[in-house]
Formats: C-alpha cells, sequence, structure tokens
C-alpha cells in the first residue's frame, strides 16, 4: 500500500507559484500567513502560533482549490499528497479504511506532508442511516488519523480539504478543518489574468483592450471555464484552415488566435456556475467561513 501511494497519490508535478493563482488575494495572504510560514519556520510558530492542521477550501467547482492544495506544498517545500476522497470508498473498496491510514503513514515519513482531499465532503458527511457501512469505518479512521497527526507536537503534516458542497459537511469534520477559506468565481481582472497568461504560451494577437473586453464578456464563469473559453478559441485558426491544407501546413503558417475567435467560442463555451449556487457558498460562508 505504501507503495501505491507513492505511485499514485505522491504528487511530484512541477512546482506551482502564487502567481500562477489569479485573484483569490484574501486567500493566498491567510494562507501564507497560517500554513505556509509555520511550514517554514516551525521554531518561530510554536504555542498559540501554532498552525492550524486542517484546513477547508470550499466554493464553485473550477476556481483554482487543487492548485491552491499544490502551491502549499511547493511553497512550504512539503510532499504533495493528493487524493479524492471518492476514490477510498469506490476504488479501493474494502480497502479505504487500511488506505486512510497508510496515508497518514507514508505523509508523516515524508514530513513536511501537505495532504490534499478532493470533494472531502463524501468521505465527511453528516451521518445517516442509510450510511454503508464501510464509509462509515473509513470516516472513523480518516477522524482518528487526523487527530494523531494533530496531538504530536513535532508532526508537520496538514490536511487541506476541498469541496463544492460545503453545506454537507458535519459539525465533526468543520471543528478539525478550523480554517475555512471561500474559493469565489475570478473577479474580472482574475478573469483578465488568466487569459493574458495561457495566451502569452500561444500565438495570438489580443490587444490589453480586447482582453479586458473578454474579461467583461465572461463574467460569471469560473476559472476552469475560462481556460476552456480558452481552448475552444485556439481551435479557430486551426479551424479555418482548408482540409485539404491541414496535412502540409507549417506550423509558422498558421494564423494567430483572434479576438473574433474568442466571439465565437463565447457562443459555445458557457459558465458552469449558477448564481443560485452562489448564494449557498456565500451563505455558509457568513455563517463558518474564515473570510
Ligand atoms: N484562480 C485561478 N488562476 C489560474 N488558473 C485557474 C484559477 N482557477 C482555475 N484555474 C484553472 O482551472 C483549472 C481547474 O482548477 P482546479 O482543478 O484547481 O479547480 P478546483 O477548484 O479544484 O475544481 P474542482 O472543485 O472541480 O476540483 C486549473 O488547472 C487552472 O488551469
Amino acid at each position: 500500500m505504501a507503495e501505491l501511494i507513492r505511485n499514485e497519490i505522491m504528487d511530484s508535478g512541477a512546482p506551482v507559484h502564487w502567481d500562477d493563482i489569479a485573484g483569490l488575494q484574501f486567500a493566498k495572504a491567510t494562507i501564507q500567513e497560517i500554513v505556509v510560514w509555520p511550514m517554514l519556520r516551525p521554531e518561530i510558530f510554536t504555542g498559540l502560533r501554532r498552525p492550524p492542521k486542517g484546513i477547508l477550501l470550499f466554493g464553485p467547482p473550477g476556481t483554482g482549490k487543487t492548485l491552491i492544495g499544490k502551491c502549499i506544498a511547493s511553497q512550504s517545500l512539503s510532499t504533495f499528497f493528493s487524493i479524492s476522497a471518492s476514490s477510498l470508498t469506490s476504488k479501493w473498496i474494502g480497502d479505504g479504511e487500511k488506505m486512510v491510514r497508510a496515508l497518514f503513514a507514508v505523509a508523516r515519513c515524508h514530513q513536511p506532508a501537505v495532504i490534499f482531499i478532493d470533494e472531502i465532503d463524501s468521505l465527511l458527511t453528516q451521518r445517516s442511516d442509510t450510511e454503508h457501512e464501510s464509509s462509515r469505518r473509513i470516516k472513523t479512521e480518516f477522524l482518528v488519523q487526523l487527530d494523531g497527526a494533530t496531538t504530536g507536537e513535532e508532526d508537520r503534516i496538514l490536511v487541506v480539504g476541498a469541496t463544492n458542497r460545503p453545506q454537507e459537511l458535519d459539525e465533526a469534520a468543520r471543528r478539525r478543518l478550523v480554517k475555512r477559506l471561500y474559493i469565489p468565481l475570478p473577479d474580472h481582472e482574475a478573469r483578465c489574468q488568466i487569459i493574458q497568461r495561457l495566451m502569452f504560451k500561444e500565438n495570438s494577437c489580443l490587444s490589453q483592450d480586447q482582453i479586458n473586453e473578454i474579461g467583461k464578456l465572461t463574467d460569471g464563469y469560473s476559472g476552469a471555464d475560462v481556460k476552456n473559453l480558452c481552448q475552444e478559441a485556439s481551435l479557430g485558426p486551426i479551424r479555418s484552415i482548408n482540409f485539404m491544407d491541414i496535412q502540409n501546413i507549417s506550423p509558422e503558417e498558421v494564423r494567430p488566435i483572434s479576438f473574433e475567435d474568442f466571439q465565437h467560442a463565447l457562443k459555445r463555451v458557457r459558465a458552469s456556475v449558477s448564481s443560485c449556487d452562489l448564494d449557498v457558498y456565500l451563505k455558509w460562508d457568513k455563517t463558518y467561513g474564515s473570510g
């Protein structure tokens, strides 16, 4: 199992920098203060300053929660473990409980460590009578391990939970994930930043004004939606090539991505989050958030 965790769950992908995450100034500053600095300088952050062992990132899908998890690990020079809670109950049927135990054991060997748990709501939902016995056992084991990791003075393990459905978390989960940060949809400036960064790597002829205009037209889009839009727009120049020519054309001859490509793409890629979904997050943030 340890082998499996090292191969499948331990992530050694490219490092992520704060600048790679557009917008989210408040979340980034809070995370830097409460977890990154303490992980880098544990000798200063002792006693009352001790960092929380669990934080929760909640908000609509595709807003950069996973990106933040990776960034915390990169910036605090920690090992990053990333697992989706549903895979504990589905992929490793019957072994979920052991998997949780092994995950924390391996993380302890690779400290400092960040354990990122996507869809944490499916692991820590409110108990119900219909709950499956195995899910209940996984949940109990997870809480035991989380408490174990938090009691050791020396342990430097941070659990980062991410969810799109914070309202489904129970009280036990809320108590352990002490900092609960709302990760909202990107604002105009952040959307422009995402577009600019993605277009920078491509052959495009967008002016700053046009980027600003696309930023305005994508109000309500998540970061992932904006990325999809850019991908769709990037196919515009290819679509304008004659079918017969596509075999012979050299990459330099493909025309740059233009504003018109974005106008077409906007008809195909729509926002994936509705405004009533957002109300739920705002309400939950008001009650339980650390914003
Ligand atoms: N704030 C952002 N800055 C830069 N890129 C972003 C941002 N938000 C989203 N993206 C883009 O969207 C993609 C998906 O984001 P990510 O997987 O981090 O979202 P998520 O909130 O974890 O989504 P989910 O809840 O569906 O797991 C990222 O790979 C990135 O390209």
